[in-house]
């Protein structure tokens, strides 16, 4: 039987997904990782980097579970979560401009800043950075200790990274040039199957431009190069202050293929406060076929 989706496509600096509320009306998915596949098909689906549902929550106002294009879940999106707190307010489903959104790396707290009755910009308390390597995880080594410059050699050539979780892995390579950085080559060898990191990560390129600039470009775990990965900037400035490149309690403007966000790690808290865009780019309805239907044929 086939399926239809009442979808909100959204955006944050050019990362973008499927919504769907499953608050709003009951959402009956009985695969949202197969859907996700679906949805981000540019040619048989709408196309995007993935699938959000938005949910009601015992623990939360909303909340967010987010799916990459392959169809796996992660714990964290900071895109995704500026675009839920615009949704969320837009359509009512919150009464006040300050709100939290729990998602499986614990309850994030958002604030939208409004263009007349719309929400232009988002605030998001993304939390403290996971510093430990066990937590991140990365294999091998002190469970407790941190990621800092490590050494990584693939096909002879050495490069150094850093590795911080925003509650998903990431890891960070620091260039001259992000344009010219090996972006295809170790964002398609690492991400998802690398056996250093047992959860796949997601593979950034760093180039701090100013102790309050950096240019970045990300290979996504799951989803492969997008135009922004919000808790891919949180995690390059994080890496940049460990590699004593910038201060904390400063903003940094982050430079992304599609935008810019400013980040700040606040020593006081340890949180990663994350500000910048959210867009909706259009409303519909998805037919999703059952895959396993039998294909009318008349002789
Ligand atoms: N691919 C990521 C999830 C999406 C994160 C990104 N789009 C963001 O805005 O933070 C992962 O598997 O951890």
């Amino acid at each position: 039987m086939d399926r239809t989706f009442t979808f909100t496509k959204m955006h944050g600096l050019g990362n973008c997904y499927i919504y769907l509320d499953g608050i709003s009306r009951p959402l009956d998915i009985s695969s949202p990782a197969e859907l996700s596949i679906r949805v981000s098909d540019p040619y048989k689906g709408i196309g995007s980097d993935g699938l959000i549902l938005i949910l009601p929550s015992t623990r939360a106002d909303v909340r967010m579970r987010i799916f990459n294009k392959d169809g796996s879940e992660a714990k964290n999106c900071g895109n995704g979560l500026r675009c839920v707190a615009k949704y969320a307010y837009e359509h009512g489903l919150v009464d006040r401009k300050r709100f939290t959104i729990e998602t499986l790396s614990g309850n994030k707290q958002a604030e939208v800043h409004l263009r007349g009755e719309k929400v232009d910009q988002v605030t998001v308390d993304m939390g403290e950075p996971i510093l430990e390597r066990g937590k991140i995880p990365v294999r091998g080594g002190d469970p407790g200790s941190e990621v800092v410059r490590e050494p990584l050699t693939v096909d002879g050539t050495e490069y150094r990274f850093t590795a911080v979780s925003m509650g998903n892995p990431h890891a960070l390579f620091f260039v001259e040039d992000v344009d010219k950085a090996p972006i295809r080559r170790l964002g398609a060898l690492l991400a998802d199957t690398y056996p250093l990191f047992p959860a796949g990560v997601n593979v950034g390129f760093v180039h701090p431009l100013s102790d309050h600039e950096a240019d970045y470009r990300v290979w996504e775990r799951g989803s492969g190069i997008t135009q922004a990965c919000g808790t891919g900037a949180c995690a390059s400035v994080v890496a940049s202050i460990l590699e004593l490149r910038i201060a904390k309690d400063r903003p940094v403007t982050v430079h992304l293929a599609g935008g810019d966000l400013t980040i700040e790690w606040q020593s006081v808290s340890n949180h990663v406060l994350m500000t910048g865009e959210a867009e909706t780019i259009c409303e519909g309805t998805f037919f999703a076929h059952d895959p396993n239907r039998e294909c009318s044929s008349t002789v």
